[in-house]
């Protein structure tokens, strides 16, 4: 972020920031009181009253923050849920940037509180693994129709690479000291978040970025919240939706409908990425909530009492576990180590592939990121501090070689048909094929299946 502060109306409530312009003395909006204000002023007609509104917020003035002419745009490089991203070069630095542009689907309501929330956590997590957000900017519109409407911009340092692609693209070969890097970095940013009191809520391959120089960063806060640690067991956790996190990377938790759950959520998508560096590609395809859980019990065993005590108390969990059609499966036996052993491949010293993984720290941190019950996982703190990140080869400060070997920007490679397109958000908890899949020929464009690696 810029040291240059925001104007106030950005840190307050929409409801605030309008008093606060009032204040000021401009963009007073026309035409009387407040219904029901009580004052006797005539009531407006709600929508005259929102249109003034949207006026006023068009007019303000936003002295604090710079104006988006400070960058050129290059290209459009992806299609977020919440708007399109710019690749972009400031004009004075010559620094790239990407430019998320924020969809302002109710203007009236003023700079949108997702936004808003967004711009806020990310002032909070400066740390090199966390993606840098360095400012907000403001543009004014002069296309005819929307003419001196307020567009903002977040700006953030641009990455060349995002994981899912590198992943999708079968000439980036990784070695050990590569993923174990990758690894590290991940859950450091995570540590950093979870430290900070923020719940990602969104972790998946496609929203974890890597920069030029090999740094990776945690990307995409459009879904991630504050929570509050439970100090005494007695008093019970705020209630959070549960509809968050890509349906791919959804701990058994978030699937039995749990709303008081905390970092662990994040845990589960960690391990989930973990293990997708070396399959190169998600491990758990499901393609509805029940499927879901039938592959985590098909691939982490079945879940019940005896390895998650408290699974019962889920809300979801009479009408999973005895669904008709896809009751939770019983008598599975946890085969993840067996199963991804022979599944993951090395680069080997000799630069051939590997086919058996003989690592056993990672497979125990693996396994420990995966577990069924969300309390026998490790927190990000523990998982950093694992004997796996001790052991030879040591982690390093950047993945700059494997940068190095990549020639063309996963962006620029994509660039035309919107990078990443296929591996966002999954609306409606539909998930799209990865560019993974939509490269095999053995599954036609635009479907999936349901997969366990
Ligand atoms: N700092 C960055 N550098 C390079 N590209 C970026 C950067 N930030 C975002 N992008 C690109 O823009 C896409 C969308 O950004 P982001 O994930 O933040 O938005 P979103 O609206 O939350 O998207 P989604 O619906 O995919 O979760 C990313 O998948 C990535 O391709």
């Amino acid at each position: 972020m810029s040291s240059q502060p925001y104007p106030a109306a950005l840190h307050q409530s929409s409801t605030q920031s309008r008093t606060l312009i009032s204040q000021n003395g401009q963009n007073t909006p026309t035409g009387g009181g407040t219904p029901n204000s009580g004052t006797g002023a005539p009531e407006l007609d709600v929508r005259q009253q929102l249109l003034n509104y949207q006026k006023m917020f068009d007019q303000a003035a936003y002295p604090f923050i710079n104006d988006a002419s400070a960058y050129e745009k290059l290209s459009k490089i992806g299609q977020g849920t919440f708007g399109e991203v710019f690749k972009a070069r400031c004009k004075s630095t010559g620094r790239m940037v990407a430019l998320k542009k924020i969809l302002m689907a109710n203007e009236k309501e003023g700079f949108p509180i997702t936004a808003l929330r967004e711009v806020k956590m990310l002032e909070q997590l400066k740390h090199p693994n966390i993606i840098d957000l360095i400012e907000v900017c403001s543009a004014k519109s002069s296309a005819p129709a929307t003419k001196d409407r307020t567009t903002f911009y977040l700006v953030f340092s641009f990455c060349e690479h995002d994981l899912a692609g590198l992943l999708s693209n079968p000439k980036v070969r990784m070695s050990l000291l590569h993923i174990k890097t990758m690894i590290k970095h991940l859950i450091t940013g995570l540590n950093k978040l979870h430290r900070s009191k923020i719940l990602h809520r969104d972790m998946k391959a496609a929203n974890v970025l890597i920069s030029r120089e090999g740094v990776l960063k945690l990307a995409d806060f459009g879904l991630a919240r504050p929570f509050v640690q439970r100090e005494n067991s007695n008093v019970p956790r705020a209630l959070y939706t549960n509809r968050v996190v890509t349906l791919w990377y959804r701990p058994p938790e978030l699937l039995l409908g749990d709303r008081s759950y905390g970092t662990k959520i994040d845990v589960w998508g960690a391990g989930c990425i973990m293990a997708e560096m070396w399959t190169r590609q998600p491990i758990m395809q499901g393609d509805t909530e029940q499927r879901q859980l039938q592959l985590i019990s098909a691939l982490c065993g079945s879940i019940n009492q005896e390895v998650w005590p408290n699974c019962v108390k889920m809300p979801l969990w009479n009408v999973m576990s005895s669904d008709t059609n896809t009751p939770l499966p019983q008598g599975k036996k946890r085969v993840l180590r067996s199963k991804l052993r022979h599944l993951m491949r090395l680069d080997g010293p000799d630069g051939r592939s590997q086919s058996d993984f003989k690592d056993d720290d990672a497979m125990n941190l693996l396994e420990s990121l995966l577990a069924i019950d969300p309390d026998k996982r490790p927190t990000a703190d523990e998982a950093e501090d694992d004997i796996w990140f001790y052991k030879e080869p040591l982690p390093k400060a950047n993945v700059q070689d494997l940068m190095d070997t990549i020639p063309t920007s996963q962006f620029e490679y994509t660039v035309g048909k919107g990078a990443h397109a296929g591996r966002g958000r999954h609306h409606n908890n539909q998930p799209r094929p990865n560019q993974a899949q939509r490269q095999s020929n053995a599954i036609p464009a635009g479907q999936y299946r349901d997969t366990i690696f």
